[in-house]
C-alpha cells in the first residue's frame, strides 16, 4: 500500500519505517528541513535500538522516502498518519495546534479518497474536529481514524513489529477494511485489532497511559512510606507484583516518572475531565506525587551535605528519561539538576546517549564527562538517575577511588542495600534502609 506519514519524530520515523518492512511504499513528510535532509543522506536522528537496521535496509529498497512537502505526501499515500506533536499547553490541555494545523492544509490539498488517521495521543474528541476542519476546504471524501500508538521508547521498533493490540477507532467500513489490511501482518501472532468508535480509541490511550502513572505513583507512596516504618519497598514490591492481578510490571519505585508522554497525557485527561465538568481526583493526586518524587533525592541530600552546596561538586549517572533513549523531555535529572545549581553546586554528568541534548538545553553549566568513572573523579557524591545497564554492576573499588566520599544517592534502586553496606558506602536508596 502507498503510505504517508506527517511527522518523523519517535512515533512517526518508527511507523513509517516499520510499514515499510512489511512491504509498503512509504513516504514521510516534515516540516525541519534540516531533519529531512539528514534522513534523506540516510541518517537516523534519533536513537532508537535497532531502527537504524530497519531505516537502512526498506531506503536501499526504495520503500522509504523523506520529504518536506505535504502536497507531495497528500499525492503519495491512500493512508495518511499525523504523528505530530501535542505538546501541553498552558492550562495543562494538549495542544492541538500542529494536528488541526496539518488537517486544514490536508483539506486544502486532497484531490482524491484519503483515509486521515490520528496516530498522535489527542484527547476525546479530536477525530470529530479534525473531520470539521478537513471538511471546511475539502472537495473529495475522506474519513479520519483513530489509531493511538502504544510503543515505549527505547522498545519502539519492537513494539511496533509486535504489538499486543492494535486500536481502530473508526465508524468507516472502507476506512476499517483499508487500516486492518495494513495492520494484518503485525498481528500474525494471534495479538487483536480492537476496532471501536473514535472517541473510545482516543480515551483508551490516555486510559492507558494514566493506569500506568498511577500504578507507579502508588509504588512511589509505598516507598515513601517504607521509609517512616522501616519496610523495605523491594521485597513488598515482590510480594505484591506475584499477585496476577496486580502483575511484576510497572511496579519499580523511583524519582517518578518522566518523558514525553506520562507527564502530558495525565495532565491532559485531567484537564478533559474538568472541560466535561468531571474532576478526576486520583490524576490529581497522582499529578502532585510525581512532582515532589522527582526530586525525592534532594531531601536526603541536603540532610547529609547540607543546604548550600557552594564548593561542593555533585555527579550525576544517567540523564535521560529512562534507559535506551537519548530523549530528555520531563527528565527527573533536569529537577535534580535545578536544585542542585539552586543551592550552589558544580555538577559534572554522564549518560550513554542523552549527553548532546542536555548540552543543547543547559550548555556550560554542567561539566560533561565522557566516561561514567570521569564523572565522578573528585566529586562529594553521585546521584544515580537513570538505569542504564552499564551503572547496574560498576567497579566499587574505582568508584571509592574516584569519589570525594563514597556517598550515592540512587534514585533507581540499583544496588542491594547489604552490597553497599559490605562496600563501605554511604548509600540512599528509594523505600529502602540508609545506609550510613
Ligand atoms: N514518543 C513516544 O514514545 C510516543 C508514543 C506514543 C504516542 N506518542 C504521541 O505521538 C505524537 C508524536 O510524538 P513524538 O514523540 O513522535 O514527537 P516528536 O516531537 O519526536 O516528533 C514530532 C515531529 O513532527 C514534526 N512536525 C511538527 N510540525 C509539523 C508539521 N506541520 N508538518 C510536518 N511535520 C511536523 C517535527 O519536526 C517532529 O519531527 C504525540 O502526540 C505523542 O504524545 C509518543
Ligand atoms: O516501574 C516503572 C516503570 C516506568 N517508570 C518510569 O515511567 C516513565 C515512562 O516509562 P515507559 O513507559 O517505559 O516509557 P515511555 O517511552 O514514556 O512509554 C510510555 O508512554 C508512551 C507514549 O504515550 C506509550 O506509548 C507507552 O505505552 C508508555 O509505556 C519513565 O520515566 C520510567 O522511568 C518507573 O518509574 N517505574
Amino acid at each position: 500500500m502507498k503510505i504517508t506519514v506527517v511527522g518523523t519524530g519517535y512515533v512517526g520515523l518508527v511507523t513509517g519505517t516499520c510499514l515499510a518492512e512489511t512491504g509498503n511504499d512509504v513516504l514521510c513528510v516534515d516540516i525541519d528541513k534540516h531533519k529531512v535532509t539528514r534522513m534523506q543522506n540516510r541518517e537516523v536522528p534519533i536513537y532508537e535500538p535497532h531502527l537504524d537496521i530497519l531505516f537502512e535496509r526498506n531506503i536501499n529498497a526504495g520503500r522509504l522516502k523523506f520529504t518536506t512537502s505535504l502536497e507531495e505526501g497528500l499525492a503519495h499515500g491512500q493512508i495518511i498518519f499525523l504523528a505530530l506533536p501535542t505538546p501541553e499547553d498552558e492550562d495543562g490541555s494538549a495542544d492541538l495546534s500542529y494536528v488541526v494545523g496539518v488537517a486544514r492544509n490536508i483539506g486544502k490539498l486532497m484531490t482524491e479518497y484519503r483515509v486521515i488517521v490520528d496516530k498522535s495521543t489527542v484527547p476525546v474528541g479530536t477525530a470529530e474536529k479534525v473531520t470539521a476542519v478537513i471538511a471546511e476546504h475539502a472537495t473529495v471524501d475522506f474519513d479520519v481514524v483513530s489509531n493511538p500508538e502504544f510503543l515505549r521508547e527505547g522498545f519502539a521498533v519492537d513494539d511496533f513489529m509486535k504489538p499486543e493490540r492494535i486500536v481502530i477507532g473508526s465508524s468507516s467500513d472502507r476506512a476499517t477494511e483499508l487500516m486492518q489490511r495494513l495492520y494484518k501482518p503485525f498481528v500474525r501472532s494471534g495479538n487483536p485489532i480492537l476496532i471501536m468508535d473514535e472517541k473510545s480509541a482516543e480515551l483508551t490511550k490516555y486510559a492507558s497511559n494514566s493506569f500506568l502513572a498511577a500504578k507507579i505513583t502508588f509504588m512511589n507512596e509505598i516507598a515513601n512510606f517504607c521509609e517512616r516504618v522501616g519496610a523495605d519497598v523491594d521485597k513488598v514490591r515482590i510480594g505484591m507484583g506475584t499477585d496476577s492481578r496486580i502483575g511484576k510490571r510497572f511496579l519499580f519505585p523511583g524519582i517518578g516518572y518522566g518523558g514525553s508522554c506520562f507527564p502530558k497525557d495525565v495532565k491532559a485527561l485531567h484537564k478533559s475531565g474538568k472541560d466535561n465538568n468531571y474532576n478526576f481526583q486520583i490524576l490529581d493526586a497522582v499529578i502532585n506525587v510525581n512532582d515532589k518524587q522527582k526530586t525525592a533525592l534532594i531531601p536526603k541530600l541536603v540532610k547529609h551535605l547540607g543546604d548550600d552546596l557552594t564548593g561542593k561538586t555533585i555527579s550525576i549517572w544517567g540523564l535521560a528519561f529512562k534507559p535506551e533513549t537519548d530523549d530528555i523531555r520531563e527528565a527527573p535529572s533536569l529537577y535534580i539538576i535545578d536544585e542542585l545549581l539552586g543551592r550552589g553546586a558544580k555538577i559534572s554528568v554522564f549518560d550513554p546517549e542523552a549527553m548532546d541534548n542536555v548540552k543543547a538545553k543547559l550548555g556550560d553549566k554542567l561539566e560533561y564527562a565522557d566516561s561514567m568513572y570521569g564523572a565522578i573523579a573528585n566529586t562529594d557524591a553521585l546521584i544515580i538517575c537513570t538505569e542504564w545497564s552499564i551503572f547496574r554492576t560498576p567497579n566499587f573499588t574505582k568508584l571509592r577511588e574516584n569519589l570525594n566520599q563514597p556517598i550515592i544517592f540512587d534514585g533507581r534502586n540499583l544496588y542491594d542495600v547489604a552490597d553497599m553496606e559490605k562496600e563501605g558506602f554511604t548509600y540512599f536508596s528509594i523505600g529502602r534502609k540508609e545506609v550510613l
